[in-house]
């Protein structure tokens, strides 16, 4: 193990602080003229107006450009630079959240951002492979002050004689577990382990999953491999888009802060429920549907909805046009449909054949009366008059009433509201489910469950994108657009706060809001459809990102994949989770099932080995859960012990809801700083919630309870992702009994603690 000298015991001279506060204070103040350029020159670039379309779209691009670098020299305000790295040959390099060159000499780099291959040292260097480092060096600051320094030194006469895996930064990694949770996640950049940076760093091309136990930084990792993949193939992916998957909007909110504190902004983050644009799937509805509508047999099941959409007559329909009735008998109807459906076309764009088929077959009908020869010779009319006939016949009403019952062109959201809300529809399209699955798909419409997100998916595939659907992308396009123009105005006032001096004005300041307001900066963006890419992405389903990246990626069902699979042609993946946890009874119990249908064995798998959330007296707790789940498997290794041994308490169920009451109360007071989470069955989410609601005010609760509260109570499903500093388990065979993959559920309760664990059972009456 290398040589720690952190702790306050050692004496680290106020000399050595003082040196190191100047040399951060002057990056400070490289920071605040960085700030102060981009600020002036977005301020510049929202005033002009005028030129030609090329010089409007060059003003937009500058507009986005600055934009962003306002933004993200504003997030690497806290801990900007925090390490640093001393080289056998002398050199010292200090590493940081972004680069800082020296313009006045020959752009030398002042601060070497954490992505950069030359920082990549400060991750991996041991003692036993120092790579040319002699001392790496952690800086704590306090805003813009150093409040102290963690110096490791790498020597071979500091190495490991076993081999044995070494923390980087140890003191730093611990200070940074032990510190109280705030309800958001922090980044980690300052502390990556050496086998979470080979996953960051790891290539962009094909599919990498990343398999690791509770706690063990997977959805760290996969956030700095956002930021990383975005640094470093920037032009490619600028242009195509990363998007993050999470499990539910309660986890997006969790995690929502690493991207911006890392200073990025170009990633899209969203949950299955609004992977389909236009749509925000909120609706809830019990496990087994959504675990029905996750089998990939539901594909034959929507191919089905949809033929059954392409209606044949069982009688003649009689259609009324201006001055007769024509007969439309159902063996063309059929042989119309057949040879449509021939075409293998998507069923709204089949629909032009489907018109042309059965206006030729009424036109010939008028064709016959009007143009037949009375002496008995052939049909008079010549083509050009049946043309016309046709081209009437296809504008009138009766004709296209007739044509839309035949053939309607359908959204997927029609589709699918109206299979589910016909059990005959359903028993058609559905003949392979049981009774008792095609029950559960019956539903009033009225808002979309995730689990019908993927169906809607798959229904645009089979429907095609006619016209209507490519004016709603256009509407969507144009509300993002106007919502990026205020955030532009946003970010260009928040850029005032740093005193940025208009001049031009002759003293008298004149915003640039004075001048340009939101419809104005949205009217020059249509010109020149300067959308962010992210925006773009998130309006337009046949989008393909240059990198998705999937969290808690276990909980996805088959139809969740194939959705996926469709928004990144090029496979290019991070899948991050933990078959273990698996809670969703469509989710995958493992990866090569869920893979292999669209990649075949191309995906390469990296463990995570150690948890650096869940104390070891915490893990010894959850593995005996694990070992129920399958024997196999084992719990990842503790990095540190909390000291505080888990209590497990049993009670008489009619005492549950006081005895949970005066615990919370207990643990809360424990907690001189952060977070505590009880976590309920779901059935029990009303009652317990309701008493302790009312002795605890403090308490959040609900769909997306606010994790900033001190007390939080939650379902698993609502903890999936998610620690606290303690934590309550209420009644955790409740926990196990309510679902089949109730075990998986227990661990994943038990495993959300960062320091304490008390578990409370209700006795069986
Ligand atoms: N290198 C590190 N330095 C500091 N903190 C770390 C490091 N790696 C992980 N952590 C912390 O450990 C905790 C667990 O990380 P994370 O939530 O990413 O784990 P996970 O594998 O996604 O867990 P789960 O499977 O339970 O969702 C977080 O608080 C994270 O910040």
């Amino acid at each position: 193990m290398s040589r720690q000298s952190g702790d306050p015991g050692e004496l680290r001279s106020a000399d050595e602080i003082g040196r190191e506060q100047e040399y951060v204070s002057m990056l400070y103040g490289r920071l605040d003229d960085l700030r102060e350029q981009a600020a002036t020159r977005l301020t510049e670039a929202l005033r002009t107006t005028g030129g030609t379309l090329q010089d409007r779209s060059q003003r937009d691009s500058s507009v986005r450009m600055y934009a962003d670098q306002v933004e993200q020299y504003a997030a690497v305000e806290n801990g900007l630079a925090f390490g640093r790295l001393d080289t056998e040959d002398g050199g010292r390099h200090y590493v940081g959240r972004i680069g800082i060159f020296d313009t006045s000499d020959d752009y030398d780099p002042l601060l070497m951002d954490w992505r950069a291959p030359a920082a990549r040292p400060f991750y991996l260097a041991t003692a036993a492979n120092p790579q040319g480092i002699r001392r790496r060096r952690h800086l704590r600051t306090r805003q813009r002050k150093v409040t102290g320094l963690n110096d490791e030194v790498l020597d071979l006469a500091t190495a490991s004689p076993t081999g044995h895996e070494e923390l980087t930064g140890e003191a730093s990694l611990l200070a940074a577990l032990n510190a109280g949770r705030t309800g958001r996640m922090r980044d980690i950049v300052e502390t990556i382990q050496a086998e979470q940076d080979r996953i960051i760093r790891a290539d962009l091309p094909g599919v990498l999953v990343v398999q690791g136990g509770p706690g063990t930084g997977k959805t760290a990792v996969a956030l700095h491999r956002a930021a990383y993949l975005l640094y470093t193939h920037r032009r490619e992916l600028s242009t195509r888009g990363v998007l993050l998957v999470g499990p539910n909007l309660t986890f997006l909110r969790y995690i929502s802060q690493v991207l911006p504190a890392l200073a990025e902004t170009g990633v899209l983050l969203r949950t299955q429920g609004d992977l389909f644009p236009g749509v925000s799937a909120r609706r809830t509805e019990p496990a087994e549907a959504a675990a029905v509508k996750g089998r990939l047999a539901m594909t034959e099941v929507l191919a089905a909805a949809v033929r059954d959409r392409q209606w044949a007559p069982d009688e003649p329909l009689e259609i009324e046009v201006e001055r007769e009735v024509l007969h439309l008998d159902p063996q063309t109807c059929r042989a119309a449909r057949e040879r449509v459906r021939r075409s293998g076309r998507p069923h709204n764009l089949a629909r032009p054949l489907f018109d042309i088929e059965i206006v030729h077959a009424l036109a010939a009908q008028v064709a016959e009366r009007i143009g037949a020869d009375p002496l008995g010779g052939e049909n008079l009319l010549s083509p050009a008059d049946i043309a016309e006939i046709r081209r009437e016949l296809h504008e009138e009403p009766g004709v296209r009433a007739a044509l839309d019952e035949l053939w309607p062109v359908l959204t997927p959201q029609r589709l699918l509201a109206d299979l589910f809300a016909d059990p005959d529809r359903i028993a058609t399209a559905a003949p392979q489910l049981t009774e008792g699955e095609r029950a559960l798909l019956h539903r009033e419409p009225g808002g979309w469950t995730p689990a019908d997100v993927p169906l809607l998916d798959e229904a645009a595939e089979l429907l095609g994108e006619d016209e209507r659907a490519a004016a709603a992308r256009r509407e969507r396009l144009r509300v993002l657009n106007r919502e990026y123009a205020e955030g532009v105005l946003e970010i260009w006032k928040g850029s005032r706060s740093i005193d940025v001096e208009d001049e031009a004005d002759g003293g008298e300041v004149l915003g640039v809001t004075d001048l340009i307001d939101a419809d104005r900066l949205l009217e020059r963006q249509e010109e020149a459809d300067r959308l962010t890419t992210a925006q773009r992405a998130a309006a337009d389903r046949n989008w393909a990102f240059g990198h998705v990246i999937v969290d808690e990626a276990q909980e996805l069902s088959p139809m969740a994949w194939r959705l996926l699979m469709r928004r990144c042609p090029s496979r290019s993946m991070t899948i991050v989770g933990d078959v273990a946890q698996t809670g969703a009874l469509s989710g995958t119990p493992s990866w090569a099932d869920a893979l292999e249908p669209y990649v075949a064995q191309r995906w390469r798998l990296e463990e995570l080995t150690v948890s650096y959330r869940t104390p070891a007296e915490i893990m010894a707790v959850a593995a005996e859960v694990l070992t129920e789940i399958d024997p196999e498997l084992s719990p990842p290794r503790s990095v540190r012990e909390s000291g505080v041994p888990p209590w497990d308490r049993s009670v008489p169920p009619d005492r549950l809801a006081a005895d949970l009451v005066a615990v919370t109360a207990r643990e809360a007071a424990e907690l001189t700083e952060g977070r505590l989470g009880v976590i309920v069955p779901e059935g029990r989410v009303a009652d317990l919630g309701a008493t302790l609601g009312a002795e605890v005010p403090e308490m959040a609760i609900g769909e997306h309870p606010e994790l900033e509260s001190r007390v939080v109570l939650l379902t698993v499903a609502q903890a999936k992702g998610l620690e606290f500093d303690s934590v309550l388990v209420v009644d955790p065979a409740g926990i196990v009994a309510e679902s089949p993959r109730g075990r998986s559920d227990l661990y994943v309760a038990l495993t959300r603690a960062t320091q304490r664990l008390g578990i409370l059972r209700p006795t069986t009456p």
